[in-house]
């Protein structure tokens, strides 16, 4: 077994065993809660630059296969685990963890303390770090974590978004011994700007009746308005959003012009269009159980998250309602303009991985949009 060092930037240094590609990965090392889905996550495009620790300790049980992925590649830099399963078991798996974080270059690293080290990010916070199987010493690998570059003020959405536009018209695939859904007829032609979206967004926004054009995170508020488009939805993705270049700027002219749904990042370029502030949280929402109170229904949803930015609340007072909270931390999770026909939430209702509480929220913008 190849040993490999995980080190990070406050000095702190775990030793365990190499798994995936051998080599080095630099990021911000940041944990989630999730008891499955490392696929999922691996694929979603906002995790870029960062290496994802799952705390739950047991992963790679069900293998990997092309139909859980969000995007066609892992996004994640490096993956940090207590235990990989070294056989896979489903129907569905085609190769193991491994293999498949192998076959995409990412360095992972597995055996060591996990537990410790998500007490430790949540004590001191999420912060730079170094996965290596090359032999270097821990000191030099904290040296490197040390003088990698964070993630404020990085745009990383803009890398990762469609370089053309496209359509997508495809409806969400189902199971095996699912019942198939009814076809939805589209209604409603939507404009989703791509800041590293994740798919499940656009096979829900297909099931409430959209036609879907994708455009890249550079498309301005006039080559979309020319659209006509009956809806705007703003995806997620990586980095700062305070960094998305123009994108606030677009999404304030887009404004009371059209109906505009944002998740995630495009909730947090929502706030800023408000002329709100995002700050950057201490260690983050990654997860597939962050309860969220619906403050107009009084309503509890668990939620899937992964975000380490926030809009901060008292910046948006006066320019939209907070229309929900996280129970854990009271942070803000959604915001409603009804002036502007917008609404935001920070969490993900497409789950992907996790549970299904919020997808009501793809219909509620389907009513926005038909002016129920
Ligand atoms: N999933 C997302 O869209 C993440 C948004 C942003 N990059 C953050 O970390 O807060």
């Amino acid at each position: 077994m190849k040993r490999a060092v995980l080190a990070l930037a406050d000095g702190t240094t775990f030793e365990g065993r190499a798994l995936g590609a051998s080599g080095e990965t630099v990021g911000e090392v940041v944990f989630n809660t999730s008891m499955t889905g490392y696929q999922e996550i691996l694929t979603d495009p906002s995790y870029v630059g960062q290496i994802v620790t799952m705390a739950y300790p047991e992963m790679g049980n069900v293998g990997a296969n092309p139909g859980d992925e969000e995007s066609p590649k892992p996004h994640a830099v490096g993956m940090v685990v207590r235990n990989a399963s070294a056989q896979q078991s489903n129907w569905r798996a085609q190769e193991t963890l491994d293999a498949y974080l192998k076959r995409h270059g990412i360095v992972g690293i597995e055996g060591l303390d996990t537990r410790r080290l998500v007490r430790h990010l949540r004590i001191n916070g999420a912060q730079m770090g170094v996965v290596s199987t090359e032999g270097h010493s821990a000191n030099a690998l904290v040296e490197r974590a040390r003088n990698a570059r964070g993630m404020e003020g990085m745009d990383l959405a803009t890398g990762v978004s469609c370089a053309e536009p496209y359509l997508f018209t495809t409806p969400s695939p189902t199971l095996l011994g699912e019942e198939p859904r009814p076809v939805v007829e589209p209604r409603f032609d939507v404009v989703a700007y791509d800041y590293g979206l994740k798919r499940s967004m656009l096979h829900y926004l297909v099931d409430v009746g959209c036609r879907v054009k994708v455009v890249p995170a550079g498309t301005t508020a006039e080559q979309v308005l020319a659209d006509k488009p009956h809806g705007v939805f703003l995806a997620n993705g990586p980095g700062d959003p305070a960094a998305v270049k123009g994108a606030d700027k677009v999404v304030a002219s887009l404004l009371g012009k059209v109906p505009v749904f944002g998740i995630c990042l495009g909730h947090q370029i929502l706030a800023l269009a408000l002329g709100g502030r995002t700050y950057k949280m201490k260690f983050g929402h990654r997860g597939a159980n962050q309860p969220v109170k619906d403050l107009l229904t009084g309503k509890v949803e668990i939620t899937s998250q992964n975000h380490g930015f926030a809009v901060d609340d008292a910046s948006v007072k006066g320019r939209a309602t907070v229309s929900h909270l996280n129970l854990n931390d009271g942070t803000v999770e959604g915001l409603n303009v009804p002036d502007a026909r917008a609404f935001s939430v920070q969490y993900h209702p497409e789950a992907s991985p996790g549970p299904h509480d919020a997808r009501y929220l793809f219909t509620r913008f389907a009513k926005l949009m038909a002016g129920e």
